[in-house]
């Protein structure tokens, strides 16, 4: 793939004597976004924190070109600093201007239709919107690669949805590379042009949604690579 953000090799990740990731190649190219499934505890927020840096008692390689942000489950807002504040927590370690902190996460909260909630506290958001702060403080670094640690799975339905629309609209203006942790399938086979499964530490089957006729097939197929019959599902 040329010109990729994340490249990585031969990635294994062992807690004391339990292998987690193994031997694991995956590549995320310039503005592609990938969803990664995975059954509860084969590894994928293990993947996303090496490749956010957060862990690196690893063995193999995980290059990011560029800059990388992080959203989380949860939003993880700070409740002692007014909204806006958040949004520009890290920014210091981009060596930006502390004079321009206030223009650029009104821009990143514009984004998310979160403007008029700048000089609010955290604890006044509701969870809906305490994510797409969470959201803007990710965007607001123009990252390469924008990782995605099942950021939709603590929202309601009806947020969720309204949530994949924003993203898909920030990726579309941005296009950062996305890599999203996700449980639902069906939220993958959306948002994503190509969907990875992740099991006994390594992808094991990859799908390009965008390219498939028949969904509901390609659905199955997705749902087969995790290990959940029809049985289950019907
Ligand atoms: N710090 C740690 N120490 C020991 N084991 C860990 C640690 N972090 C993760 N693990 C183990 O590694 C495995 C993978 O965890 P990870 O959180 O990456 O899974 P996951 O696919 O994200 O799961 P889920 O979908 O449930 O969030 C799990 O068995 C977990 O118990």
């Amino acid at each position: 793939m040329a010109n990729p953000v994340a490249e990585v090799r031969g990635l294994t990740k062992r807690f004391g004597d339990r292998t987690v990731l193994d031997g694991l190649e995956l590549t995320v190219g310039r503005g592609e976004f990938v969803a990664l499934l995975g059954r509860s505890g084969s590894g994928k927020s293990t993947l996303l924190r090496v490749l956010a840096g957060l862990d690196d008692d690893v063995d193999g390689r995980a290059e990011v070109t560029g800059t990388v942000s992080v959203a989380f489950q949860q939003p993880r807002l700070l409740p002692w600093r007014k909204v806006w504040r958040n949004v520009v927590l890290g920014l210091r370690q981009d060596g930006v201007a502390k004079s321009r902190n206030r223009a650029l996460a009104e821009k990143a909260l514009t984004e998310v239709h979160l403007a008029e909630h700048a000089d609010d506290w955290p604890l006044t958001l509701s969870g809906g919107e305490a994510q797409r702060v969470s959201l803007a403080r990710a965007l607001v670094r123009e990252p390469d690669l924008l990782l995605l640690d099942e950021p939709f799975g603590a929202l309601d339905a009806l947020t969720r949805i309204s949530m994949h629309g924003l993203v898909q609209d920030l990726w579309r203006r941005h296009r950062p590379g996305v890599l999203l942790v996700t449980h639902d399938v069906d939220e993958a086979l959306r948002l994503a042009d190509r969907v990875l499964v992740l099991d006994g530490g390594r992808i094991v089957a990859a799908h390009r949604p965008r390219e498939a006729d028949d969904h509901d097939n390609l659905r199955r197929r997705v749902l087969a690579d995790l290990g959940v019959t029809e049985d289950a599902v019907a």
